[in-house]
């Protein structure tokens, strides 16, 4: 697929986020890349490879990480996404976060899938992360809509280290965020191919699974809660009365043993959709319309209706003080100062 090694000697703007980037083929180093994670890329023969299916073919341009390992990038994007964009996002709705525990002690690369149903899905989700794992976070932003435009694609590239997907299905879509995954670089996808319109959730893309599973990092599911009530497709704006959107951030999934990429990629969009009902249910939105039974034989199926509640060892955070209009506040449990509550720490 590459047109040449991705994770091969490039320019060095800065040492990566946790290590170097490496001067040989493959991953870092052996023990990253797992083998259960080999396992399952093995067993992905013939199946669907990519992310978000082309407006346009891309450009053929050598693959690069330096500028998405830049520090002096991320210390100014996290200026511009985590103190100026965060402003604005919470003078327009009411976010809250649940992250479980195990996200907090990803040191290397990751891979974060969540569900998409609006634009404020990838702001609230690198905002919503701690700052370790948020610092380098890179998205994966569909090039038609983003990048064909100077200013749209400065405005992506500053504030979510945004990388092109081309969705019509081009065999450069793999490149960068495969590079990046091997530098260490976290990455962040949306598998369904765009925003979908309601409470429902499209068929994950494998491909967005396989590159975790090449790279060998884990896959940390998410789902943004009431982002298509906030601000639909085809809305610029949020709708009035900062309405509840919730992030919540499940723990780190890795391949079974012998376990392919559909019914990884299966397992993750269940997880997906259990914290997206869990999340429903905590700011008191409906759940999703239906959800996928897609497990494969062998696969254990689900014996929860919904993923389970926070205890005291899930961080939950809410992201301001200042009251929102009651109509959109429903009480909910873990609420700022009960023990599994915190306010965000960078
Ligand atoms: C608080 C007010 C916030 C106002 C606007 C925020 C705009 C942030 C834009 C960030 C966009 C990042 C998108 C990442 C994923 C992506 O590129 O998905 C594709 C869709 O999206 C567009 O395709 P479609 O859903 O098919 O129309």
């Amino acid at each position: 697929m590459g047109r040449r090694d991705p994770s091969g000697p490039e320019p060095q703007s800065g040492p990566g986020p946790q290590s170097p980037e490496p001067q040989s083929p493959g991953p870092p180093s052996g023990d990253r890349r797992n083998s259960l994670a080999e396992t399952a890329s093995r067993t992905a023969v013939g199946s669907e490879q990519r992310v978000m299916t082309s407006e346009t073919s891309p450009p053929r341009t050598p693959v690069s990480t330096a500028k998405h390992r830049s520090r002096l990038r991320a210390l100014v994007r996290a200026l511009l996404q985590r103190v100026l964009f965060r402003a604005l996002v919470v003078s327009t709705i009411s976010p809250t976060v649940r992250i479980e525990p195990r996200v907090r002690g990803l040191t290397e690369g990751f891979l974060v899938i969540a569900n998409h149903t609006s634009h404020l899905d990838a702001p609230l989700i690198a905002q919503s992360l701690p700052h370790r794992q948020a610092r380098f976070l890179s998205t994966g932003v569909a090039y038609g809509y983003f990048f064909t435009a100077s200013h749209k694609r400065l405005f992506v590239r500053s504030l979510f280290n945004a990388f092109p997907v081309y969705r019509e299905g081009s065999r450069g879509s793999s490149e960068v965020p495969r590079a990046l995954l091997r530098a260490g670089v976290p990455v962040l996808l949306f598998p369904e191919g765009g925003r979908q319109q309601g409470r429902v959730i499209a068929d994950f893309k494998v491909g967005a699974v396989k590159l975790a599973v090449d790279a060998g990092v884990p896959i940390v599911p998410a789902a943004v809660v009431g982002g298509f009530e906030a601000m639909p497709k085809g809305a610029n704006w949020p709708v009035p009365g900062r309405p509840p959107v919730r992030i919540v951030f499940g723990e780190p999934v890795i391949p079974r043993p012998g376990e392919s990429l559909p019914a990884l990629t299966a397992r993750v969009q269940c997880l997906v959709e259990e914290l997206f009902d869990s999340g429903a249910d905590a700011i008191g939105v409906p759940r999703l319309a239906h959800r996928h039974e897609k497990l494969a034989p062998g696969e254990e199926p689900r014996t929860a209706t919904h993923a389970p509640e926070p205890d005291k060892q899930t961080t939950q955070h809410h992201w301001t003080t200042a009251p929102s209009p009651r109509r959109h506040r429903p009480r909910t449990r873990g609420r700022l100062g009960e023990s599994t509550d915190e306010r965000m720490r960078n």
